[in-house]
């Protein structure tokens, strides 16, 4: 008789939670809940697109789970570990180890090349130059970026730019990785080669991707949409 473990996938750990995530801003005399009792639960291993209106609070949301932010209520979870539980220095600790980011404004270093920028994570948590760089050149080689890794940011292009950004949040080879329309300023094949990167990531090194997006071909191609309305989400779509 064969086990129920030889034939089903094992169920994967949960890599991000939150519970009762709410962020309330203040502006002047009243408040404004933005988030408002926001459950999620994503898996190792598994893609979430998020999507949502201009001002549903996606933004806000990505914030709290970097812990960029810190909300008024409720808590984040990643790999087992409570955010609030986290000092600042710790908490910049805990990021470099696990999270990888790609916003929209990527905070890429002039005066450093493309290279150099996609091995800093590594050269922060100590790791030598020349072992960062070539892991960085790696990950350079996989978004397409080999020919211009010792080009400086302001010699790039916009999606060069971000494909520099994409290098340097894999780097890490983080537990989760956040994204902020993560394709919005590249051509379909790029935008295609980076999918099949992430998509490999998620399978074999179980990393979990939170993507934000208004592109529907976009979370179309994650394992579940989310739709951000009235402060929590609700599925949209599951294709796993
Ligand atoms: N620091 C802040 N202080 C006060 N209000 C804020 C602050 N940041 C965001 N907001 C408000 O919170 C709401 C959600 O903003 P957020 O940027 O998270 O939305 P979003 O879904 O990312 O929007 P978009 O798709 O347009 O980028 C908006 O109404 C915004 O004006």
């Amino acid at each position: 008789m064969t086990r129920q473990s030889e034939t089903a996938p094992a169920i994967r750990e949960v890599m991000l939670e939150c519970r009762d995530l709410t962020r309330v801003y203040r502006e002047g005399p009243r408040d404004v809940t933005v988030l408002d009792g926001l459950e999620l639960r994503v898996r190792a291993g598994e893609r979430v697109a998020v999507v949502g209106s201009s001002g549903s609070g996606k933004t806000t949301l990505l914030n709290l789970l970097g812990g960029l932010d810190r909300p008024t209520r409720g808590e984040v979870r990643i790999a087992g570990e409570s955010l609030l539980s986290l000092g600042e220095a710790a908490l910049g600790r805990f990021r470099n180890r696990h999270i990888g980011f790609v916003y929209q404004f990527h905070h890429l270093l002039s005066e450093f090349t493309a290279l150099e920028n996609a091995a800093l994570p590594l050269i922060v948590r100590g790791q030598r130059k020349k072992a960062a760089e070539a892991l960085a050149r790696e990950l350079l080689d996989k978004v397409g970026m080999q020919e211009r890794a010792d080009h400086k940011p302001g010699e790039l292009s916009g999606g060069e730019r971000q494909r520099v950004a994409i290098a340097r949040a894999l780097v890490t080879d983080p537990s989760l990785v956040l994204m902020d329309e993560p394709t919005g300023n590249l051509d379909q094949a790029t935008a295609a080669s980076i999918l099949a990167l992430m998509d490999g990531l998620a399978v074999t090194a179980a990393c979990a991707f939170v993507i934000v997006t208004h592109d529907p071909a976009l979370a179309a191609h994650q394992d579940r949409v989310l739709r951000l309305d009235g402060g929590r989400l609700a599925e949209q779509a599951r294709h796993a």
